[in-house]
């Protein structure tokens, strides 16, 4: 239970994503935070997004990002209700697009909440996803109390939730293989030199993100040690290397995937450990980028079905939002009354 005197609400953070097509390019603006990206960078993303089902007018269903996010959040309400905390509301607000950070906590605001618990749906820590949600909320919360959850990439639920997704595809793959298949666990890839120690303003620590992504994969990893997944049969790979900023990091899944066939390996398991739910990165690079070169390089490839609704994910959010669970990186930051 949330104690704190005043009223207390979750606030969900995510990524946001347009609602159709002729949205794409203000919505990148606010990805690359106003810088223009080359017209053939906005038509390949509207292929994309084409791709997975976005159209020129909204659909029935919001797309995936959103959908599930919003169920997300709903579940975790629901969750905390359960745990005898039926006041605390849980509220979404994203970085891209709309629910924007800014526009929830407007709405919290008015609502009476002075205390907010903002958790990110980006479980390891990073200055270009999660330190960007943090100044957002920040810039929005002047004289509320805020307690914001960094980094959560060990949260031994979360490694849970990861592996019942992963293990049911990885005994599948195994036995349609005949033999033992690779997993491939992956992670958004950043630019080199947003995790580089010295920079402009001058960083004094280098970003935890690639250890905490890997750190992620390997818990998961860890948990099917019991079903037979040995520390060999594992690869890790940063994905959706972007086209601005100089280089990104790798291990690309391209250069992998080719290192999995040349290893003399007949398939592999994906499964990517930084996303908690379906959108572009899963939906169009993996099941359709990555398969198609999978199926090049004579590999078959399965992936893991993304967290979305998993019961372990909304029971990890919950210890989260409870204070049960101690992230690292929290802090609570209090600002002064406006
Ligand atoms: C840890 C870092 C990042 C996570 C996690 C992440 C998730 C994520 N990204 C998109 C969609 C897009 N991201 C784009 C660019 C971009 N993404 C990151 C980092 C993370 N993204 C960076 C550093 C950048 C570059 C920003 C810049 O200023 O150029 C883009 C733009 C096109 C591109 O460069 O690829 C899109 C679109 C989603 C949907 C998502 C998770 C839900
Ligand atoms: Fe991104
Ligand atoms: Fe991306």
């Amino acid at each position: 239970m949330i104690e704190k005197t005043g009223r207390s609400a979750v606030l969900l953070l995510a990524h946001g994503t347009p609602d159709v097509l002729g949205e794409m390019a203000e919505y990148l603006n606010k990805v690359t935070g106003g810088r223009a990206l080359p017209q053939e960078v906005v038509e390949e993303l509207q292929h994309r997004y084409r791709e997975i089902g976005l159209g020129e007018t909204p659909g029935t269903l919001a797309p995936p990002l959103t959908r599930w996010t919003l169920i997300q959040a709903h579940l975790l309400e629901r969750a905390l209700d359960r745990l005898g905390d039926s006041d605390t509301r849980v509220y979404v607000g994203m970085r891209n697009w709309h629910p924007y950070i800014a526009e929830t906590v407007a709405r919290m605001r008015l609502d009476g909440v002075t205390h907010i618990k903002a958790i990110c749906l980006a479980p390891q820590n990073s200055r270009t996803s999660v330190g960007l949600y943090r100044k957002a909320v920040l810039a929005a919360s002047a004289g509320m109390e805020v307690d914001f959850v960094a980094g959560w990439a060990e949260h031994p639920l979360l490694a849970q939730a990861f592996a019942e997704r992963l293990w049911p595809v990885w005994a599948l793959a195994c036995a349609q293989s005949g033999r033992r298949v690779p997993v491939l666990f992956t992670a958004h890839s950043v630019p080199c030199r947003t995790i580089m120690t010295s920079g402009t303003p001058v960083q004094s620590s280098p970003d935890t993100y690639p250890v905490e992504a890997k750190r992620t994969a390997e818990l998961v990893a860890q948990r099917l040690a019991v079903v037979g997944l040995g520390n060999d049969d594992w690869y890790f790979a940063f994905q959706s290397q972007g086209v601005s900023g100089g280089p990104w990091i790798g291990p690309t899944v391209e250069d992998t995937l080719k290192a999995i066939k040349e290893a003399g390996h007949v398939g592999v398991v994906m499964q990517p450990i930084g996303f908690l739910c379906d959108h572009v990165e899963i939906l169009y690079d993996i099941d359709i980028a990555f398969a198609e070169k999978a199926r090049e390089l004579g590999l078959k490839l399965w992936r893991a079905e993304s967290l979305n609704d998993s019961d372990v994910l909304i029971k990890a959010l919950a210890e989260i939002a409870s204070g049960q669970y101690i992230a690292d990186g929290d802090e609570a930051t209090v600002l002064a009354p406006v």
